[in-house]
Protein backbone atom coordinates (compact mmCIF):
# COMPACT_ATOMS: atom_id res chain seq x y z
CA UNK A 1 0.00 0.00 0.00
CA UNK A 2 1.20 2.99 -1.10
CA UNK A 3 0.77 6.51 0.84
CA UNK A 4 1.01 9.67 -0.32
CA UNK A 5 1.02 13.60 0.66
CA UNK A 6 0.54 16.66 -0.86
CA UNK A 7 0.11 20.76 -0.10
CA UNK A 8 -1.98 23.16 -2.38
CA UNK A 9 -1.86 26.67 -2.20
CA UNK A 10 -3.98 29.30 -4.62
CA UNK A 11 -5.09 33.21 -4.42
CA UNK A 12 -7.58 35.07 -6.58
CA UNK A 13 -7.97 38.28 -6.23
CA UNK A 14 -11.34 40.03 -5.56
CA UNK A 15 -13.46 42.31 -7.62
CA UNK A 16 -16.92 44.07 -8.09
CA UNK A 17 -19.37 41.94 -10.88
CA UNK A 18 -17.74 38.27 -9.89
CA UNK A 19 -19.83 35.66 -8.05
CA UNK A 20 -17.75 34.41 -4.39
CA UNK A 21 -17.69 30.35 -4.88
CA UNK A 22 -15.74 28.49 -2.66
CA UNK A 23 -16.08 24.52 -2.06
CA UNK A 24 -18.81 25.02 -5.26
CA UNK A 25 -21.20 27.25 -2.89
CA UNK A 26 -22.73 30.32 -4.74
CA UNK A 27 -21.88 33.23 -1.60
CA UNK A 28 -23.84 36.11 -1.30
CA UNK A 29 -21.17 39.07 -1.03
CA UNK A 30 -20.52 42.18 -2.44
CA UNK A 31 -17.05 41.34 -4.54
CA UNK A 32 -16.60 38.37 -6.15
CA UNK A 33 -13.21 36.42 -7.15
CA UNK A 34 -11.49 36.80 -10.96
CA UNK A 35 -10.10 34.19 -12.62
CA UNK A 36 -10.13 32.32 -15.76
CA UNK A 37 -12.21 29.83 -14.67
CA UNK A 38 -15.15 30.31 -11.25
CA UNK A 39 -12.01 30.99 -9.79
CA UNK A 40 -13.17 28.59 -6.29
CA UNK A 41 -9.61 29.34 -4.19
CA UNK A 42 -10.68 26.62 -2.16
CA UNK A 43 -10.89 23.98 -4.62
CA UNK A 44 -7.92 25.08 -6.79
CA UNK A 45 -5.90 24.55 -4.03
CA UNK A 46 -7.57 20.90 -2.98
CA UNK A 47 -6.78 20.51 -6.31
CA UNK A 48 -3.45 21.19 -6.18
CA UNK A 49 -2.67 19.32 -3.28
CA UNK A 50 -4.39 16.17 -4.86
CA UNK A 51 -1.84 16.62 -7.73
CA UNK A 52 1.16 16.88 -6.00
CA UNK A 53 0.50 13.89 -4.01
CA UNK A 54 0.13 11.82 -7.08
CA UNK A 55 2.65 13.69 -8.83
CA UNK A 56 0.76 15.04 -11.84
CA UNK A 57 1.97 18.28 -11.53
CA UNK A 58 -1.03 21.23 -10.92
CA UNK A 59 -3.78 22.70 -12.50
CA UNK A 60 -2.11 25.15 -14.38
CA UNK A 61 -0.42 22.49 -16.31
CA UNK A 62 -3.70 20.35 -16.45
CA UNK A 63 -6.40 23.20 -17.26
CA UNK A 64 -4.47 26.50 -19.29
CA UNK A 65 -5.99 29.34 -18.56
CA UNK A 66 -5.13 30.54 -22.30
CA UNK A 67 -7.56 27.34 -23.24
CA UNK A 68 -10.82 28.50 -24.02
CA UNK A 69 -12.25 25.14 -22.61
CA UNK A 70 -11.73 26.24 -18.99
CA UNK A 71 -13.14 29.99 -19.62
CA UNK A 72 -15.66 30.09 -16.75
CA UNK A 73 -15.38 26.39 -15.85
CA UNK A 74 -16.69 24.62 -12.72
CA UNK A 75 -13.82 24.12 -10.04
CA UNK A 76 -16.43 21.46 -9.03
CA UNK A 77 -16.37 19.87 -12.77
CA UNK A 78 -12.60 20.13 -12.79
CA UNK A 79 -12.49 18.90 -9.43
CA UNK A 80 -13.91 15.87 -11.27
CA UNK A 81 -11.31 16.15 -13.97
CA UNK A 82 -8.43 15.45 -11.46
CA UNK A 83 -10.56 12.45 -9.46
CA UNK A 84 -11.27 10.76 -12.81
CA UNK A 85 -6.70 11.08 -13.93
CA UNK A 86 -6.58 10.00 -9.90
CA UNK A 87 -8.87 6.79 -10.43
CA UNK A 88 -6.93 5.93 -13.33
CA UNK A 89 -4.07 5.40 -11.96
CA UNK A 90 -5.22 3.63 -8.89
CA UNK A 91 -5.22 6.60 -6.68
CA UNK A 92 -8.24 7.25 -3.93
CA UNK A 93 -8.30 9.98 -1.50
CA UNK A 94 -7.78 9.33 2.31
CA UNK A 95 -8.62 12.90 3.33
CA UNK A 96 -8.54 16.40 3.07
CA UNK A 97 -7.90 19.08 5.36
CA UNK A 98 -7.93 22.87 3.75
CA UNK A 99 -8.06 26.67 5.30
CA UNK A 100 -9.71 29.52 3.79
CA UNK A 101 -7.95 32.68 4.64
CA UNK A 102 -10.92 35.77 3.86
CA UNK A 103 -11.25 38.80 5.97
CA UNK A 104 -14.90 38.53 5.12
CA UNK A 105 -18.08 37.34 4.39
CA UNK A 106 -18.26 34.75 7.64
CA UNK A 107 -17.84 31.44 5.85
CA UNK A 108 -18.63 29.07 8.61
CA UNK A 109 -22.69 28.95 7.98
CA UNK A 110 -21.45 27.28 4.56
CA UNK A 111 -19.03 25.30 5.46
CA UNK A 112 -20.93 21.92 5.73
CA UNK A 113 -22.50 22.71 1.88
CA UNK A 114 -18.53 22.58 1.07
CA UNK A 115 -17.72 19.75 3.00
CA UNK A 116 -20.71 17.66 1.53
CA UNK A 117 -19.46 19.26 -2.20
CA UNK A 118 -16.06 17.97 -1.59
CA UNK A 119 -16.86 14.97 -0.55
CA UNK A 120 -19.43 14.13 -3.09
CA UNK A 121 -16.83 15.00 -6.06
CA UNK A 122 -13.62 12.68 -4.62
CA UNK A 123 -16.53 9.76 -3.65
CA UNK A 124 -15.32 10.07 0.23
CA UNK A 125 -17.50 9.98 3.02
CA UNK A 126 -17.48 14.03 4.64
CA UNK A 127 -15.99 12.96 7.79
CA UNK A 128 -12.82 12.60 5.58
CA UNK A 129 -13.23 16.32 4.56
CA UNK A 130 -12.22 19.63 6.84
CA UNK A 131 -12.39 22.95 5.97
CA UNK A 132 -11.77 25.58 7.74
CA UNK A 133 -11.96 29.75 7.79
CA UNK A 134 -9.60 32.35 9.07
CA UNK A 135 -9.68 35.80 8.87
CA UNK A 136 -5.92 37.15 8.93
CA UNK A 137 -7.05 39.77 11.55
CA UNK A 138 -6.85 43.09 9.11
CA UNK A 139 -3.48 42.56 7.93
CA UNK A 140 -1.91 42.09 4.40
CA UNK A 141 -4.30 41.45 0.60
CA UNK A 142 -6.62 39.30 2.91
CA UNK A 143 -7.38 41.69 6.20
CA UNK A 144 -7.32 44.55 3.01
CA UNK A 145 -9.83 42.23 1.52
CA UNK A 146 -7.79 42.31 -1.75
CA UNK A 147 -8.08 38.76 -2.41
CA UNK A 148 -8.69 35.44 -0.66
CA UNK A 149 -6.09 32.64 -0.09
CA UNK A 150 -6.60 29.01 0.41
CA UNK A 151 -3.79 26.35 1.79
CA UNK A 152 -4.60 22.60 1.66
CA UNK A 153 -3.59 19.13 2.26
CA UNK A 154 -4.31 16.09 0.64
CA UNK A 155 -3.30 12.24 1.17
CA UNK A 156 -3.91 9.74 -1.32
CA UNK A 157 -3.44 5.54 -1.18
CA UNK A 158 -3.01 3.07 -3.90
CA UNK A 159 -3.59 -0.54 -2.77
CA UNK A 160 -2.31 -1.89 -5.77
CA UNK A 161 1.65 -0.44 -4.91
N1 LIG B 1 -14.18 34.52 6.67
C1 LIG B 1 -14.23 33.87 7.85
C2 LIG B 1 -13.16 33.89 8.74
C3 LIG B 1 -13.28 33.23 9.94
N2 LIG B 1 -14.43 32.56 10.22
C4 LIG B 1 -14.58 31.87 11.52
O1 LIG B 1 -14.37 32.79 12.58
C5 LIG B 1 -13.59 32.21 13.61
C6 LIG B 1 -12.47 33.13 14.05
O2 LIG B 1 -11.55 33.34 12.98
P1 LIG B 1 -10.05 33.85 13.21
O3 LIG B 1 -9.78 34.88 12.20
O4 LIG B 1 -9.95 34.39 14.60
O5 LIG B 1 -9.15 32.67 13.01
C7 LIG B 1 -13.10 30.87 13.11
O6 LIG B 1 -13.68 29.85 13.87
C8 LIG B 1 -13.57 30.76 11.70
O7 LIG B 1 -14.15 29.53 11.44
C9 LIG B 1 -15.46 32.55 9.34
O8 LIG B 1 -16.52 31.94 9.57
N3 LIG B 1 -15.35 33.21 8.16
C1 LIG C 1 -8.26 27.04 -13.23
C2 LIG C 1 -7.55 27.82 -14.31
C3 LIG C 1 -8.09 27.33 -15.65
O1 LIG C 1 -9.37 27.83 -15.88
O2 LIG C 1 -7.77 29.22 -14.27
P1 LIG C 1 -8.02 30.23 -13.06
O3 LIG C 1 -9.47 30.22 -12.71
O4 LIG C 1 -7.50 31.58 -13.46
O5 LIG C 1 -7.24 29.68 -11.80
P2 LIG C 1 -5.68 29.63 -11.39
O6 LIG C 1 -5.66 29.21 -9.96
O7 LIG C 1 -5.03 30.93 -11.72
O8 LIG C 1 -4.97 28.50 -12.28
C4 LIG C 1 -5.42 27.38 -12.95
C5 LIG C 1 -6.01 27.77 -14.29
O9 LIG C 1 -5.39 27.15 -15.33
Amino acid sequence: MDIRFGIGYDVHQLTEGRKLILGGVDIPHSLGLDGHSDADVLLHAIKDALLGAAGMGDIGKLFPDTDMTYKGASSIWLLEQVWQRLTEKGWRVNNIDATIAAQKPKLAPFIPTMKQNIAQTLRISPERVNVKATTTEGLGFVGRQEGISSYAIASLINDAN
